[in-house]
């Protein structure tokens, strides 16, 4: 079945609106061959519709869908050979897991050898094999997502489509799925297009993420890349946390600026070729970058603070921490043995490279 999987959407100024108001606007993507690409924001960015797009189910006002080259902008979803899976995975509670999977193959007109020989192979890839009799009711939600999951490949969908498919599993069972959906996806070379608003599911399954926000995109580009670059407020603040500084540039050198962020704080940054003294810039920081001493080494970017808060989460610790300045900043730490209390002095120091500048006149 791998052949039939792997094709290709593209996405080509696509547009919604619902009478004045606009829902999606002029987003253009496309997920290549065998790529899982996830649509990634907040509630009510407009993801779940753009998806709807694709699929068939919602009529764009503008632009134009293709799916392996061919314009299926304004074709029915039957016509398109899309597989959709959807969030509260639409089982047909009076039919068994064997008749849920079969059903499409049925309207279609197959033979009963071929629906047969399909249904094996599905339960097989899903690992449900044994449940072909139960009745969704009967069955975990894990199980269901992935009777759901059976159910779309049966009708050997040219891509796959998935609506926040785990969002209704509990958070030990969504990590599990979220493995095995991966693993399906990789072995089978399906290409997938993955509505999701969280960015651990995000950033941990797919090749390349596109973040929407208010109907528009905010950007496109690999989890690495999102996280570590992430050139934009909105997708910093997003996708992880980070700590903002405001700041003007006041010294440029070969390698190095420094950035003034208030009266007594000053941090020496990577240089960006763009930059230049007297520059407003928007500073950001990630937390796990911050490196947490107990006392001062006479290093560049150090600075004491006092701790406010401390969360313990396991494998990691975060301190809301006071700076002598009098800003406050969120570390995180894996150093799970030091042993902080609230109030307790501590020197913190970070690389120059760490930083991100934000151009606050052009943002
Ligand atoms: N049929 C409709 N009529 C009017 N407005 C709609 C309709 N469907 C969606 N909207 C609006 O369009 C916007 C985008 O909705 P959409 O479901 O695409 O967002 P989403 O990013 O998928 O959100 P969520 O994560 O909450 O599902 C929302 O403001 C929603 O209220």
């Amino acid at each position: 079945m791998t052949h039939a999987l792997t094709q290709s959407i593209w996405v080509d100024g696509v547009a919604k609106k619902y009478g004045d108001v606009s829902v999606v606007d002029d987003v253009s993507f496309d997920v290549r061959p065998g790529e899982f690409v996830s649509l990634l924001g907040p509630s009510g960015c407009g993801k779940t519709t753009t998806l709807r797009m694709i699929a068939g189910f919602v009529m764009p006002s503008g632009g134009r869908v293709l799916v392996n080259g061919a314009d299926v902008t304004y074709a029915p979803p039957d016509k398109r050979n899309v597989g959709f899976v959807f969030q509260n995975y639409a089982l047909w509670p009076h039919m068994t897991v064997l008749e849920n999977i079969t059903f499409g193959l049925k309207l279609r007109g197959r033979t009963s050898t071929a629906i047969r020989s399909k249904a094996d192979e599905v339960l097989g890839i899903t690992g449900l094999t044994g449940f072909e009799g139960r009745l969704p009711r009967q069955l975990s939600g894990g199980q269901q997502q992935r009777v759901a999951l059976a159910r779309a490949l049966a009708l050997d969908p040219a891509l796959l489509l998935m609506d926040e498919p785990l969002s209704n599993l509990d958070r030990a069972l969504r990590i599990t799925m979220r493995r095995e959906l991966k693993q399906l996806q990789s072995r089978l070379n399906m290409t997938t297009l993955y509505v999701t608003h969280d960015q651990e599911e995000a950033l941990s399954m797919s090749d390349r993420v596109v973040i929407m926000s208010g109907g528009k995109i905010a950007r496109i580009a690999k989890p690495r890349e999102i996280y570590e670059d992430p050139r934009s407020e909105f997708v910093a603040d997003f996708v992880g946390n980070t700590n903002f500084f405001d700041g003007r540039v006041v010294e440029v050198a070969d390698d190095r600026a420094v950035v003034q962020c208030g009266a007594s704080l000053k941090f020496a940054v990577t240089r960006e070729d763009s930059i230049s003294v007297g520059q407003q810039v928007r500073v950001l920081l990630r937390p796990e970058r911050i490196r947490v001493k107990n006392r001062p080494e006479a290093r560049e970017n150090e600075l004491s603070a006092c701790i406010e808060m401390i969360e313990y989460f396991g494998p990691t610790i975060r301190y809301t921490a006071k700076l002598q300045s009098g800003e406050n900043l969120y570390i995180e730490t894996h150093n799970t043995s030091q042993d902080h209390v609230i109030d307790d002095q501590i020197w913190i120091e970070i690389e120059p490279k760490h930083f991100r500048l934000l151009h606050r006149n052009k943002a």
